[in-house]
């Protein structure tokens, strides 16, 4: 059993970043809603509690609080922001809008000894006072501290910026220690989970094979396993994960929806061939998916249908196998490789229903009656933790590090109607830019822009510009270079790409793919754009 770290979710944009900096600390911490209830908290046996921030105001919203259960357990308990609010005027302080909004960077004094800051500073003031740079982001503040606490942090606008009880371990910062622009919040969050709440940091990716192994052979017995395997970072792992557990028990499927880039089938299978010791099964249905989306143009329309029709393959798949006869009994589960995010974007964690900015073919667009049961080892894990996890179950590093690629793939790339003639424009124009980032080396760093880069691809645009070439005109067609820097994908910048590379490659495609003239590259960040177009 794990040390385990509980998040209760106010309804913050950064919450998932709280879990990431804990799990960073090697602890192992899990997000739920704000109002979960006091059985649960008691039953989730947490040795520390995170309360984060929120839109809401204390005095607006007289319903958002933590549960009884948070001050009853006798554990540590840090708010963050409104996490610090709701602590105050539950234990007995006050909360007032203030006139001074601070958003953004600020220097904060920190006060006194405390466990919590003691030692942890990033410039001393002429005066001797040791600061800490960080962010902020509230219109309110505590104006009354809670008795039985004490002063710890403080800014000329902003008083009380952090407070604590020690004697109860509650500790309460006005900043936000999750975001990295907060220099030594990483190092406050381990104080927390490791020093104060004595987490034993046992949260380690190698360490960790073992655990899940066992589990995925609990949860299957001798069934068998269908996975969904594109070749991505996700399903790879996943599929390596449950072949060490079960070994022949699971095949995998390889869906060819059309909407692949170039030569990307045969590239996963003959990765996947030396590699992976599972069997691979390779199904062509992009005449099936190309066929259903003709005539659709609406984003979330287009999103459904893919969904839909990757789980009847699936499914057909699963009945084949039965078929098939050598000894096979039919597949009664379906695996994925949903990490968590999938998991928290789509709602799953969130106190109120978040808005849907678009429903991910493996979370949101699942149909309720799948007939299949769901295993999904990674469900719990982020992105450069399933990336450890890779390295550590040997799979080679250009599979453990590519860029993910979405499962509706090129579909989400060629904005409105789906159409075999774009999608071959498209997987021509994407090859050239993503070989050129490869070649392209940066001389600062020595690495090459693939590597510099998180996510990057080539986007269709269904609309025709004039040009010139040859003396001649051409009328063609148009495409986006995109290219982003992110750590979890939940916000992104686009990449400051050399104007060396961008000039090569816009060269290549107008000379290279007669059908496009022209080339632009999207410079907008996430948010408020997304990272793909659709
Ligand atoms: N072409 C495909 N064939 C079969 N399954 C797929 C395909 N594309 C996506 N999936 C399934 O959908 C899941 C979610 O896709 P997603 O792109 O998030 O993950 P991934 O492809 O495994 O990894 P990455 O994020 O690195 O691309 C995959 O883990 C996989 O199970
Ligand atoms: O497997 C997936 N199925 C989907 O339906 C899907 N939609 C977006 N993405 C990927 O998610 C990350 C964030 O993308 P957005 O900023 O466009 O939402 C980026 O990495 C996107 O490529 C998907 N992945
Ligand atoms: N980031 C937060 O938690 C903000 C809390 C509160 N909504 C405020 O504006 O002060
Ligand atoms: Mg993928």
């Amino acid at each position: 059993m794990h040390d385990k770290v509980l998040i209760l979710d106010f309804g913050s944009q950064v919450t998932q970043l709280i879990a990431r900096r804990v799990r960073e600390a090697h602890v192992y911490c899990e997000i739920h809603p704000n109002d979960v209830s006091d059985d649960f908290i008691r039953s989730f046996a947490p040795k520390a509690i995170i309360l984060s921030g929120s839109h809401a105001s204390t005095y607006e919203d007289h319903e958002l609080r933590a549960p009884q259960a948070v001050w009853d357990l006798g554990v540590p308990v840090l708010g963050i922001c409104y996490g610090m609010f709701t602590m105050t005027v539950q234990l007995g302080g006050q909360v007032e809008a203030s006139d001074h909004r601070e958003f953004g960077y600020a220097e904060v004094r920190a006060h006194g000894h405390t466990k919590l800051l003691d030692g942890l500073q990033d410039f001393v003031t002429p005066e001797g006072h040791g600061m800490l740079k960080v962010w902020m982001s509230h219109g309110d503040k505590v104006t009354a501290l809670p008795p039985g606490f004490t002063l710890m942090a403080s800014t000329p606008s902003c008083p009380i910026a952090g407070m604590a009880n020690e004697a109860k371990r509650y500790y309460a910062v006005q900043f936000h220690p999750e975001v990295t622009h907060t220099v030594q919040g990483h190092a406050l969050l381990t104080r927390f989970v490791r020093d104060i709440a004595g987490c034993k940091g046992d949260w380690v990716m190698g360490g960790y094979i073992e655990e899940a192994v066992q589990k995925i052979r609990e949860q299957v017995g001798d069934e068998e396993v269908i996975l969904g395997l594109s070749g991505g970072v996700d399903s790879s792992v996943a599929a390596a994960l449950i072949h060490r557990a079960i070994g022949d028990q699971l095949t995998c499927v390889f869906v060819d929806h059309g909407l692949l880039r170039l030569n990307e089938g045969d590239m996963v299978m003959d990765m996947f061939e030396g590699k992976l010791h599972a069997k691979v099964i390779r199904v062509d249905a992009s005449e099936l998916f190309l066929g259903q989306l003709t005539g659709v143009t609406d984003p979330e329309k287009k999103r459904k249908i893919i969904g839909g029709l990757f789980v009847d393959v699936f499914k057909a798949e699963a009945e084949k196998l039965k078929a098939s006869g050598q000894g096979h009994k039919g597949a009664t589960f379906l695996a994925q490789g949903t990490i968590y995010p999938d998991v928290v974007e789509s709602g799953g964690t969130k106190t109120k229903k978040a808005t849907t900015i678009k429903s991910h073919h493996n979370v949101g667009g699942l149909p309720e009656q799948l007939g299949l049961k769901l295993l999904e080892p990674l469900r719990e894990l982020f992105k450069d933790e399933v990336r450890e996890l890779g390295v550590a179950l040997g799979l080679p590093p250009e599979m453990v590090y590519r860029h993910p690629f979405p499962g509706p793939g090129l579909g989400v790339r060629i904005l409105g109607e789906v159409k075999k003639d774009y999608a071959d424009l498209l997987r021509r124009a994407d090859a050239i830019f993503i070989e050129e980032l490869r070649n392209w080396k940066d001389e600062a760093t020595g690495k090459t822009w693939y590597d510099l880069t998180s996510q990057a691809f080539t986007v269709f645009l269904p609309v025709k510009s004039v040009g010139v070439m040859g003396d001649g005109r051409t009328y063609d067609y148009v495409v986006a270079l995109r290219a982003v820097q992110t750590s979890d994908f939940m916000t992104a910048d686009w990449a400051e790409l050399p104007y060396g590379l961008l000039k090569k490659v816009s060269g290549r495609i107008i000379n290279e793919v007669r059908g496009i003239n022209r080339v632009t590259y999207d410079v907008s960040s996430k948010p408020p754009a997304t990272i793909e177009w659709e």
